[in-house]
């Protein structure tokens, strides 16, 4: 779509919708994503941030719409990650902004990706304000949400926060709008885009939502860098943000595997027996058919991690070893773990299951179930009673809080 768009009078989205990304650095995007920009028409012209470098001709086509690139006055640079910031020196050389705005951090990344020392940077800091005319902008610095450069505009006049990737979700949509789009679907985005990209960041979320609180920002709309701007409610993604930042844990497990030739999948089902007849949520999750990042997605309110992988060549299975990596970056927290696998002579995969459980500081409920190959039902009994006992210790840890 390269169809500007007003969302508040003199303001106008101008990014771009990449319908065909399905991989953003290890996260499955099934549906797209879009490169959010926003235009500023006051007396200074505004352009906050840019888009990837192959939707250059997007973003300016929809600049052309509204104003000749060459008249813009200021550059706001939230973000440098290459996904916002793609475009910026062919833009740069275009528009030859009289200032670009940036963190300290953000100057530096913009010296680190693009080596130009002679652009005319202006360093800000929280809570310094800039006038363009009408309008006047606060920056707010959000230093490693997610990257240490990101920062918030705060359009004050008009209590619009371009909040860069905070608040974002990967959907690519015609509609530009938060009430234009099936709630459920866009909550579903915006919560796997928390478990994968801001859930390290959950302590100094909750400190941003504090801060913010502090500020006292009237907040009439939230323009992400990426998906639907929130205009209805603005604040229930905000309240969300403060509820998941807060990994409260549901009475909720799920049994993540890999498996050969089925022996361990026949364990992770007999566990899930045990769970389920506790009257645990349990979900079954073969990593064969699920994205990593779809099965952090439910991690992010599970109160266990149960992982299982036969053992290849004295080690786990590629695909778990994957979504172990994956995870233990993602550092989720105040988890109960346990592991289970089969193997046929050595058998290793249990130990270096549990052993990276606790590397994700989660706390061993099951010292965990090794079986050699094929189990019996005599066996599976085991699994059974590791499902049993997990659901005890979930239900244990949800009532204590
Ligand atoms: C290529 C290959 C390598 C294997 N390497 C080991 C090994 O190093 N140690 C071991 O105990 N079992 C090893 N096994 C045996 C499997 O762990 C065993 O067949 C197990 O029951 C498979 O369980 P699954 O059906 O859940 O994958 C290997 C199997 C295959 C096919």
């Amino acid at each position: 779509m390269r169809i500007n768009i007003e969302i508040k009078p003199g303001i106008h989205w101008v990014g771009a919708v990449d319908w065909n990304v399905r991989d953003f650095h290890g996260y499955s995007t099934k549906k797209g994503t879009t490169y959010n920009a926003y235009l500023a028409i006051d007396d200074k012209v505004t352009l906050f941030d840019t888009v990837k470098g192959s939707f250059k001709n997007d973003l300016l086509h929809c600049i052309y719409k509204v104003i000749d690139p060459s008249k813009i006055d200021y550059l706001v640079i939230n973000h440098v990650e290459p996904d916002h910031s793609g475009s910026v020196v062919e833009m740069v050389d275009l528009i030859k902004p009289e200032k670009i705005f940036c963190s300290a951090r953000g100057k530096k990344a913009l010296l680190d990706h693009y080596h130009k020392e002679d652009w005319p940077y202006e360093v800000v800091s929280t809570g310094q304000e800039i006038s363009l005319g009408k309008r006047t902008v606060q920056f707010i610095e959000t230093r490693m949400l997610h990257w240490p450069d990101s920062m918030f505009s705060y359009l004050k006049e008009d209590a619009l926060l371009i909040s860069s990737d905070a608040f974002g979700q990967h959907w690519a949509t015609s509609e530009r709008f938060n009430d234009e789009v099936d709630t459920g679907e866009l909550m579903a985005h915006a919560t796997k885009y928390y478990a994968n990209i801001l859930l390290p960041y959950s302590g100094l979320i909750q400190k941003l939502i504090a801060d913010v609180g502090k500020l006292g920002l009237k907040l009439d709309m939230i323009a992400p860098d990426h998906g639907l701007i929130w205009r209805k409610d603005p604040l229930q993604i905000v309240q969300a943000y403060d509820v998941w930042s807060k990994q409260i844990p549901k009475r909720k497990a799920l049994v993540i595997y890999d498996s050969m030739w089925n022996s361990t999948q026949t364990m992770a089902k007999a566990i899930t027996d045990g769970l389920v007849e506790s009257g645990i949520h349990t979900q079954l999750l073969d990593l064969r058919c699920n994205h990593r990042s779809d099965v952090m997605t439910e991690v992010l309110d599970a109160k266990a991690v149960i992982l299982g992988s036969s053992t290849l060549n004295n080690g786990m299975l590629p695909k778990m070893a994957d979504m172990v990596c994956y995870m233990k970056g993602l550092r989720p927290a105040s988890k109960i773990g346990a592991a289970f696998g089969s193997y046929g002579w050595s058998g290793e995969s249990v130990k270096l299951l549990n052993a990276a459980l606790e590397d994700m500081k989660m706390k061993i409920a099951h010292p965990g179930v090794s079986l050699q190959f094929v189990p019996r039902h005599e066996d599976l009994k085991k699994c059974v009673d590791l499902g049993r006992q997990i659901a005890v210790a979930i239900n244990e840890e949800v009532k204590a809080g």
